[in-house]
This record gives C-alpha cells, sequence and structure tokens, in this order.
C-alpha cells in the first residue's frame, strides 16, 4: 500500500518529537517509555508518553494520550503520527490505539515507527519489509488503513469521517 508523502522537513520533526516525547512518560511498572507525536492539521505538533497505573488496566498508551489531549485541544484531524520506544528496533500500536486513532486519522495518514537510535542515516521500509527485518534499527513507514484494514468508523454509524 503506497502513503502518501510528508515533507522531509517534517517527517523529521515528527521523529525527532515522537523521541522528546518518550521524556515524559511515567511507566514505573514496565520501564517501557513510549513516545508519540502527532501532526494536527494546523501543522500543530501534540506529543504523548504512556502514562501507567497500579491499578495495570488503567494505562494509558503514548498514542492514545497524544490523540486525547489533541482532540480535547480543539484538533480533530490529523496528518502524520511518530512512535518511538527506547528498545532496539521500531514498535507498533496497540489495538486499542489503532482503534482510537482510526477515529481521527484518514487511512491515508502516514505513520512513522522510529527505532530508540535513529539517525538520518537510518534505512526506512515498508511494513512489509518490516516483517523480514524485525529487531533490526529502522525506520518503518506505513499508513492509518494499513495498520487497520477492513476497519469499523465514524462513517459505519453515518457520522462524518474526519
Ligand atoms: O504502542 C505502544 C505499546 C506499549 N505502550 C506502553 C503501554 C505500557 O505502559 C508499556 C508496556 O506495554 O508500553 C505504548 O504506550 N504504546
Ligand atoms: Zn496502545
Amino acid at each position: 500500500m503506497s502513503v502518501p508523502t510528508l515533507s522531509d522537513a517534517k517527517r523529521a520533526q515528527l521523529i525527532i518529537s515522537a523521541l522528546k516525547a518518550r521524556d515524559g512518560s511515567y511507566s514505573p511498572y514496565s520501564n517501557f517509555r513510549v513516545g508519540a507525536a502527532l501532526l494536527a492539521e494546523d501543522e500543530t505538533i501534540v506529543l504523548g508518553a504512556n502514562v501507567e497505573c497500579a491499578s495495570y488496566g488503567g494505562t494509558i498508551c503514548a498514542e492514545r494520550t497524544a490523540i486525547v489531549k489533541g482532540v480535547s485541544d480543539g484538533h480533530k484531524r490529523f496528518n502524520g503520527l511518530a512512535v518511538s520506544s527506547d528498545v532496539d528496533g521500531p514498535i507498533s500500536p496497540c489495538g486499542i490505539c489503532r482503534q482510537v486513532l482510526r477515529e481521527f486519522c484518514p487511512l491515508d495518514m502516514p505513520i512513522l515507527l522510529v527505532p530508540s537510535n535513529y539517525s538520518s542515516s537510518t534505512q526506512t521500509v515498508s511494513a512489509t519489509e518490516a516483517l523480514q527485518k524485525e529487531g533490526e534499527d529502522i525506520l518503518v513507514l506505513t499508513s492509518m488503513g494499513e495498520m487497520l484494514p477492513l476497519s469499523f468508523g465514524p462513517s459505519n454509524l453515518d457520522k462524518p469521517n474526519p
């Protein structure tokens, strides 16, 4: 599946923002920091980090932190997402986050899965290529629709799609 391009500058900004967003993580139970950066329609970048809870089910992932922050600040549509953690290789949003993101993100929205030691020489690969390169320090470029195919969304309830 092809993914619409973000400008090189926006892409670099989103990647750096996702790496920085990890600093906001509250993760004393897993010690697994995650950062997310969402690009809003007006080009605002919204940061999110995972926030854990002693009652583990109350934990909120970085991606949902970012989307809830952005939406409650008045952004209702987003044009890019980058996610990073501290482990080698990229990680990708969990199922719950994918569904929540899908509420506010177009299916062709680019998603960047960023390895912790990202540099400008890091190789960019598609989701299909990434399956052959598990654990490698690659940047994965995918999209909302590729991450959540055949999805249920607002239009199924006769609501406008973002
Ligand atoms: O895409 C992901 C995957 C996991 N986590 C968080 C949830 C929990 O705090 C920790 C371990 O699962 O990482 C995220 O924030 N985003
Ligand atoms: Zn999640």
